[in-house]
């Protein structure tokens, strides 16, 4: 982090948490006025728009058959450079910077789990649904913040007043606090708006990862701000989810505040990185 100021961080554990992103705002600051608000707000008015429980089954439905590409996890992590996220207000980098960022920075302080180093590396992957071959998705459907469909949008949720105009928002089986869900029933249960989590989530499973239940969590809930941040639908988590969300807590002090200009060294840190691929994953996976 040699570049910041160090008066402007925060020293939390081993980690460096800087007070402003590269654009000079604070981090996750949805309402400052900056060359990527407006850009950011338009994302999200159409993301709470089309964002509905018949959307979600019928990607879940699609996209899980994994029929489009057979391709490495690494091969995936250079594909994802050519793909730009225009959810994101605090990101100045190409993806393949912030999954290595990310991953590094978790190295430095758990040298030991290096399950979490992978879940670093790879949480952000499924972003390729953006791509051409993987149907070209619109940005809406991929990148964002994400939150369960199905019962009532948390008001926590960042630019929640475009859930107006979502079709579900006026379905009494879909605008209580329970909905279609019962209490503690676990987020396995719970549909999540469809995007770069869920899907991740789906590819690790249905190619047979080794990698421990926390890091598929974290896969697959990471953008889930509403939860892990906000504290919203607590009342739908299990036990094991409650375990979970102490690891995710973790993670995204790394994902959120890793993003900055000190760029990391790929080609030096590559054999590490194929290393863990190799005992988690198999060669070629389904995608
Ligand atoms: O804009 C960001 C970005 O798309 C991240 O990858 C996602 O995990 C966040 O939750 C989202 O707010
Ligand atoms: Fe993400
Ligand atoms: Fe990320």
């Amino acid at each position: 982090m040699g570049a910041t100021n160090e008066k402007e961080m925060t020293l939390e554990g081993g980690f460096m948490m800087p007070h402003a992103n590269s654009f000079g705002h604070t981090f996750r600051n949805y309402d400052a006025e900056s060359e990527r608000q407006e850009g950011v707000e338009n994302f999200y008015r159409r993301n709470h728009i089309y964002q509905t429980v018949d959307f979600v089954r019928k990607m879940r439905e699609e996209y899980g058959k994994l029929k489009r590409v057979e391709m490495s996890i690494w091969e995936c992590c250079e594909l994802l450079n050519e793909v730009v996220d225009e959810s994101d207000p605090d990101l100045d980098e190409p993806q393949i910077e912030h999954l290595l960022q990310t991953a590094e920075a978790i190295r430095k302080d758990y040298p030991n789990e290096d399950w979490l180093h992978l879940a670093g590396l790879i949480h952000d992957l499924g972003k390729v649904l953006l791509l051409p071959i993987f149907g070209g998705l619109p940005q809406w459907a991929v990148v964002g913040d994400t939150y369960p469909v199905g019962c009532r949008f948390d008001e926590s949720i960042v630019h929640h007043k475009y859930f107006m105009e979502n079709s579900d928002y006026n379905n009494p089986a879909y605008n209580t606090k329970y909905g279609i869900y019962s209490e503690k029933c676990g987020l396995n249960n719970v549909l999540m708006s469809w995007g770069h989590d869920d899907y991740m989530y789906l590819v690790a499973k249905e190619n047979k990862t080794t990698l421990p239940s926390a890091a598929l969590f974290i896969i697959r809930y990471h953008s889930f701000y509403a939860l892990h941040r906000e504290g919203a639908y607590e009342h739908l988590m299990n036990d094991e989810d409650v375990e979970n969300l102490k690891w995710l807590n973790i993670f995204n002090k790394y994902d959120l505040y890793s993003k900055s200009k000190v760029r990391v060294d790929v080609e030096k840190v590559k054999p590490y990185y194929l290393s863990l691929i190799e005992k988690y994953f198999p060669a070629k996976l389904k995608w």
